[in-house]
């Protein structure tokens, strides 16, 4: 069973070199971006997402649109644990799996064989599983000896290849992902292609923020428009695409 459960999930990022005084002009909603506003204490705040309801399911495909800073990075953020709401609650039932920012966690100075461990670690992967895929994301990664040479040795993609195989080597119940991801050069695409979809078919609940009407038309099933940090609509591609990708934003 996976599920997800936001009740009234706010998320306010406190700016503390920010002073109030210069903001109390700012009358004009800014036309990207949350809200800029000052907590009870007087400190600067922008509340990137405000008073979220939602309730997601197992087969849940779910495509978050929005223009920019509108709360789409924020909300992956909520739903992948990595932010805790300011107020409301954020109730996730089941193993959470993130494709966000593939590069963190790996280090140019230790070996390839040393970064499957680090970002193994850092994605929350127990060491027993990481043994138990190491040779695995080896292969797949085609870097043959150099896998014991150090990550500032590879070529870009070749670091990519790694990082990607790192990151799909769990199925987890929810998959959390800024865009689609497409690495490395035309074989390795093809086989890149393959182990996402297979990652995505595995999962009971997607949660993918883009900016790409296709991929909202060939993979989701549910759209929710953030709009400063609020949802303005909620409900099938067929109904929210074409209201959003027309409305010249
Ligand atoms: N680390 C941060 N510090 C301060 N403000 C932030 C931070 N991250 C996001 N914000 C603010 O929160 C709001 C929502 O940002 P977020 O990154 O979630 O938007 P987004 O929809 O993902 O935008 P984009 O499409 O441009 O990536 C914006 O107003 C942004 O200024």
């Amino acid at each position: 069973m996976a599920s997800i459960t936001l009740n009234n999930a706010t998320v306010d990022i406190p700016i503390y070199n920010a002073s109030t005084r210069s903001l109390k002009t700012t009358i004009i909603k800014a036309a990207t971006g949350g809200i800029i506003a000052s907590d009870n204490k007087g400190r600067v705040i922008i509340r990137a997402l405000d008073s979220i309801n939602l309730s997601l399911r197992s087969g849940d495909r779910v495509g978050i649109i929005g223009h920019n800073g509108a709360g789409k990075s924020t909300m992956l953020r909520l739903l992948s644990r990595i932010y805790t709401p300011t107020s409301g609650t954020a109730e996730i039932i089941g193993s959470i799996g993130t494709l966000l920012d593939i590069g963190i966690g790996i280090d140019p100075e230790s070996t390839g064989m040393e970064n499957i461990q680090l970002r193994g670690t850092l994605l929350g992967i127990s060491d027993e599983e990481i043994k138990a895929h190491t040779e695995e994301i080896i292969e797949f990664s085609d870097l043959g000896d150099f896998i014991h040479m150090p990550l500032r040795t590879y070529s870009t993609g070749m670091q990519l290849r790694l990082a990607f195989a790192i990151s799909t080597m769990v199925r987890p119940d929810i998959l959390i992902m800024d865009e689609w991801m497409s690495v490395g050069d035309e074989g390795f695409k093809h086989k890149a292609k393959e182990r996402m979809n297979a990652m995505v078919g595995s999962s009971k609940i997607l949660i993918v923020a883009t900016h790409s009407a296709e991929l909202i038309q060939t993979q989701c099933n549910k759209v929710i428009w953030l709009e400063h940090g609020k949802i303005k609509m909620e409900g099938s591609p067929e109904d929210i695409a074409p209201l959003y990708f027309n409305s010249g934003l």
